[in-house]
């Protein structure tokens, strides 16, 4: 039972978040903090968020669904182009954008290429959100928070908020959720409660992967890397309490010699990357997976659209 005093419906807000940054800001960190548990893939390596991952925060007196963009950037292939679209689209359907800033890291021109981006839309409310905080010291980020702000100003607009938090920290996480909601529209919960994405477990099973093919390989292959779940099916034949899910999925590259580094020698390399993000499918899912991984070439794929759809993009 819970002693709460029973919300009235009127007051209940419910809404769409997003946050933006540079690659490697903390956004994908932040959302997983916020949420309670892991949904959107995090790396050390820039630019590993493709897809629009959902983080549902359920809060008594609110829901706040959170959009997970890939990062802003130059566009130099289609795929490049493809992904500074989601991230405008984005923009447009949200009820509030949080620009994440790290602490450690002079505010650059990849920042003020973003902030001039966000000033051009009018509507949407932004916060700036000064991430990863415990890496520095409060001299450090006062100048940071004051750097958000006077960007701003120069800019022409005013932050709804600008809140300083560390998500590895978990410190002022709550505060940010809290500051979030009033900027929310009243109205029911959008999604049922325990639902934490609604990402489909496919795609979250690819990323799983994915990131787990990432760690540890040279800095050319990460764009070149895209991975496709092709099927998820129960084991037939398996006693009631010793279920088992097959899940099949191919890892692309875009040329045959980047296949040896994928596999690594003897195919160490690649049964590493099967061991561990079975590890984190199993953890997703709540139920034993056999994992059947397949290393193939899609020549180009980045700079063909025909290619581009076929891999989710
Ligand atoms: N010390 C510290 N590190 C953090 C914090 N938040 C994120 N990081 C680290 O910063 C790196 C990037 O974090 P991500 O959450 O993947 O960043 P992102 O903005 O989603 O990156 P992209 O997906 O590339 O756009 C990872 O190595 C995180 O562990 C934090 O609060 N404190």
């Amino acid at each position: 039972m819970s002693a709460r005093t029973p919300i009235e419906e009127t007051s209940h807000r419910a809404g769409f978040a997003c946050f933006v940054g540079r690659p490697n800001a903390g956004k994908s960190t932040l959302t997983n903090a916020l949420v309670g548990q892991k949904v959107a893939i995090t790396s050390n390596r820039p630019q590993t968020t493709r897809h629009s991952v959902r983080g549902i925060v359920h809060r008594p007196d609110a829901q706040l669904v959170l959009v997970d963009t890939p990062g802003l950037h130059k566009p130099r292939t289609l795929l490049g182009e493809r992904l500074n679209d989601v991230v405008r689209t984005t923009w447009a359907e949200v009820d509030v954008i949080g620009f994440c800033l790290p602490a450690d890291q002079k505010l650059g021109p990849g920042d003020r290429f973003i902030v001039k981006e966000l000033a051009g839309i009018k509507k949407t409310p932004k916060v700036a959100v000064v991430t990863k905080t415990d890496l520095v010291d409060n001299e450090r980020l006062a100048d940071q928070l004051i750097a958000v702000d006077q960007l701003a100003i120069e800019l022409g607009f005013e932050w709804a908020e600008i809140v300083p938090v560390s998500a590895v920290g978990d410190s002022q996480v709550g505060l940010l959720a809290d500051l979030l909601v009033p900027l929310m529209p009243t109205g029911p919960a959008l999604y049922p409660e325990g639902d934490l994405t609604d990402e489909p477990e496919q795609i979250m099973v690819a990323e799983l992967i994915r990131e787990a093919a990432l760690e540890g390989v040279r800095d050319e292959l990460p764009h070149s890397i895209a991975v496709v779940v092709e099927e998820m099916i129960p084991r037939e034949d398996r006693p009631q309490n010793k279920p088992l899910l097959d899940v099949h999925a191919n890892i692309y590259i875009e040329r045959p010699s980047q296949k040896g580094i994928v596999i690594g020698p003897k195919g160490a390399r690649l049964k590493e990357v099967g061991t561990k993000s079975r590890q984190h499918i199993e953890a997703l899912l709540g139920t034993p997976v056999f994992l059947d991984l397949h290393v193939k070439v899609a020549k180009d794929w980045q700079r063909d659209p025909k290619q581009l759809r076929k891999l989710g993009f």
